[in-house]
């Protein structure tokens, strides 16, 4: 027992699937979040000495998420929810020195009628299984009154393909490879994108009671950090991108998205993208006398194995 000492604690609530309506006099905006919410402190002796005194249940840190999402008027905004939130948690709490908010934000875009331009106030479709993400980590180790916040944004499901426009040729060839040299083929990924935002220092609350919050400047609507615009351009550039480009490879490709989040985003530091490379096969139909190579038609969709192709681009 003497030879084990305890290095690392964090804990605290998965999965918390909240909804909220902000009912306003002629729209409704809805979001749908799965929250993860994990603290850092002074919690050791609950893992060591069974100390439950040092413990904020898990099931309060969920009521917290709850509560804060009912009361927030940050609640439409990811990044501003989790800093909020993470910000709630280490001021209220003394023994609390981090908090660590993700979440995912469900899509729920407004339905348009058939017929109408405007679209509908209060009726919103699932119109694609692409999430947006955000990492928050709300840092208080220096100070309840000196709070710093880390924040990571991205988005991840969002499947692509395009029927032309990518080829794969000129890698090494030695006594493994099998795969041919093509001119053209079937791209599709996964797309999984994560931007890093410029650390941020926060206002504490004035008042935890009230749970008064000062934003940090940076991230108000219209700025260079605002998450949603970013997250918007991030998803229209990566689009953009992977249909316009004449892709040499995947890599190639991720390379030049990684560089327009760059360049239209002031606010952001870097950003990871990891594509997995979803093969598409042209089926061999030579037993039967039929081509099915130079201009493939009849493909089998694979899943696995994939590429896995990732890479990180920052601002210089
Ligand atoms: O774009 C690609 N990059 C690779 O590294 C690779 N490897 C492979 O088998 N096919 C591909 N395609």
């Amino acid at each position: 027992m003497s030879e084990s000492v305890l290095t690392s604690t964090r804990y605290g609530k998965d999965l918390v699937r909240v909804f909220r309506v902000v009912r306003g006099k002629d729209f409704h905006q809805v979001v749908e979040y799965n929250v993860t919410v994990l603290l850092e402190g002074d919690i050791e002796t609950s893992y060591t000495v069974a100390d439950n005194s040092v413990v904020v249940a898990t099931d309060s840190i969920k009521n917290i998420t709850y509560y804060l999402a009912k009361i927030s008027p940050h609640i439409l905004s990811p990044e501003r929810f989790a800093l909020h939130l993470g910000t709630y948690l280490v001021s209220k709490y003394a023994h609390i020195h981090r908090a660590f908010v993700s979440l995912e934000k469900l899509r729920w875009s407004r339905i348009t009628l058939s017929g109408n331009v405007d679209p509908h106030p209060h009726s919103f479709v699932r119109d694609g299984d692409d999430k947006q993400t955000v990492e928050v980590e709300v840092d208080a180790s220096a100070g309840k009154d000196k709070l710093s916040a880390k924040v990571t944004s991205g988005i991840t499901d969002l499947l692509v393909l395009k029927s032309t426009g990518s080829a794969f040729h000129g890698y090494i060839h030695d006594e493994y490879t099998t795969l041919p040299e093509v001119t053209d083929r079937v791209l599709s990924t996964s797309v999984d994108l994560a931007y890093t935002f410029k650390p941020i220092s926060l206002s504490p609350p004035t008042d935890t009671a009230k749970l008064e919050f000062t934003i940090p400047e940076g991230f108000a609507l219209g700025s260079v950090w605002d998450g949603d615009a970013v997250t918007i351009r991030a998803r229209n550039g990566t689009l953009d991108i992977f249909s316009l480009d004449e892709s040499a490879s995947v890599q190639a490709t991720l390379y030049k998205m990684g560089q327009r989040v760059i360049a239209e985003n002031a606010g952001v530091d870097s950003v990871t993208y990891k594509l997995p490379n979803k093969h598409y096969i042209p089926v061999n139909m030579n037993y039967i006398g039929v081509d099915n190579t130079a201009n493939a038609e009849v493909f089998v969709p694979t899943s696995a194995p994939s590429g896995l192709i990732s890479a990180t681009i920052s601002r210089k």
